[in-house]
């Protein structure tokens, strides 16, 4: 029988954590997912010396958790945070997202926020969102303090595909507590608007509604902030752009000709805009017939990164349709949380960033 999550929570309420209490206890455990007989879940400690003297209890979970009788794989990964960052229990928050923007002088930073990396694409559905929310909890599991601003405003997907629901809160009515998940620091307009009403907005609110979930929620102090824009070239892009101070955009494309035309057009954008072009990503690069091995091409292969070629844009990497991606995605646990060759791709993809200082 399929072990469930309470099977697990039982078993971590007997193993001994910081301070001999329970690791099931005080919130340590976070995005508790079970997949079939496969357990994941994040302990996250609130600073990296917590984190360091976690790992006996982390051993000792482990081997419990692989003891519950229908279990076939545990993956557990800690992650540390300074107090600072650590949100808050949510509070019902009196401030409202959606204003007219205020006046600026030029691209600010955003406060406690050294880099800011904003995943872009031409085209919808090819994997933008998948990319920002992996390559944040690749990144954390690096060590940096990672944020993830949902700014798809028209379609946010990140309280999903990170597995959060609470709405963020604002005891000073002020300033919003981001939530946390899987080790990274999130917020998303989804968690701040009715998730079964249409947002309706002409560009100017837009602008306001991006300019707040930047400089109105309190990051705390970040190494990287990575930000999932909506699809092609619009307002958010460009206030994005123009307002903030930008380290530079990775931009998302599968290989065939029709996401690589709007590929370009976001390159192009990216560039009059005057944003440093990071990277080029292929996803949903190739098919691997789970049964027979067979490889397929389902998009074409190798577009994007002959595209990179051509244009001088690093290649950072090339992901293939993968269903656990798309299941984990669903699920709230990014498969970059676990262990397996996608989260290795991903651990590739976050080094190669933190290697040339981006992230
Ligand atoms: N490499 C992959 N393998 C399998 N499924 C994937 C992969 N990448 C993304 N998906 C799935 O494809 C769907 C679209 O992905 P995602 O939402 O990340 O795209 P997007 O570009 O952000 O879309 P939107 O235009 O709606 O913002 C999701 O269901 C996601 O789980």
């Amino acid at each position: 029988m399929a072990p469930t999550k309470d099977d697990v929570m039982a078993t971590l309420a007997r193993i001994p954590g910081p301070g001999g209490r329970p690791l099931a206890e005080g919130g340590l455990v976070q995005g508790l997912a079970v997949a079939g007989g496969v357990v994941r879940f994040v302990l996250e400690a609130r600073s990296p010396e917590e984190a360091r003297g976690l790992e006996p209890a982390r051993a000792a979970a482990e081997a419990a958790v692989r003891a519950i009788p229908g279990v076939t794989g545990v993956s557990i990964v800690v992650t540390a945070h300074g107090p600072a960052e650590r949100a808050p229990a949510p509070q019902a928050p009196s401030l409202t997202i959606g204003r007219h923007p205020t006046p600026q002088a030029g691209p600010q930073r955003v406060t406690g926020v050294d880099r800011i990396l904003a995943v872009g694409s031409g085209k919808g559905g090819v994997g933008k969102s998948t990319v920002s929310a992996n390559l944040a909890v690749a990144l954390a599991r690096e060590g940096r303090r990672v944020g993830l601003l949902d700014a798809d405003i028209y379609g946010p997907s990140q309280p999903r595909m990170m597995g959060v629901s609470q709405r963020p809160g604002s005891p000073d009515g002020k300033t919003i507590e981001p939530l946390r998940a899987h080790g990274v620091t999130m917020m998303s307009i989804g968690l701040m608007v009715d998730p079964d009403k249409a947002i309706v907005w002409r560009g100017p609110m837009l602008m306001g509604a991006l300019q707040q979930l930047l400089g109105q929620v309190n990051w705390g102090r970040l190494d990287v902030l990575i930000v999932d824009l909506p699809p092609g070239t619009g307002d958010v892009q460009l206030t994005l752009c123009q307002r903030t101070q930008l380290t530079g955009a990775i931009v998302v494309s599968t290989p065939q000709d029709v996401a690589l035309i709007d590929a370009r057009k976001a390159i192009d954008m990216f560039r009059t805009l005057k944003t440093p072009i990071l990277g080029l990503i292929e996803n949903m690069s190739t098919f691997v017939c789970p049964n027979c091995g067979h490889e397929s091409h389902v998009f074409g292969h190798g577009g994007v990164e002959a595209e990179a070629r051509k244009d001088g844009i690093p290649f950072l990497g090339s992901l293939p349709i993968d269903l656990p991606t798309r299941i984990s995605g669903d699920e709230g646990v990014p498969v970059a949380t676990g262990e397996g060759p996608m989260a290795e791709a991903w651990r590739g993809i976050a080094r190669r960033l933190i290697a040339g200082g981006m992230a």
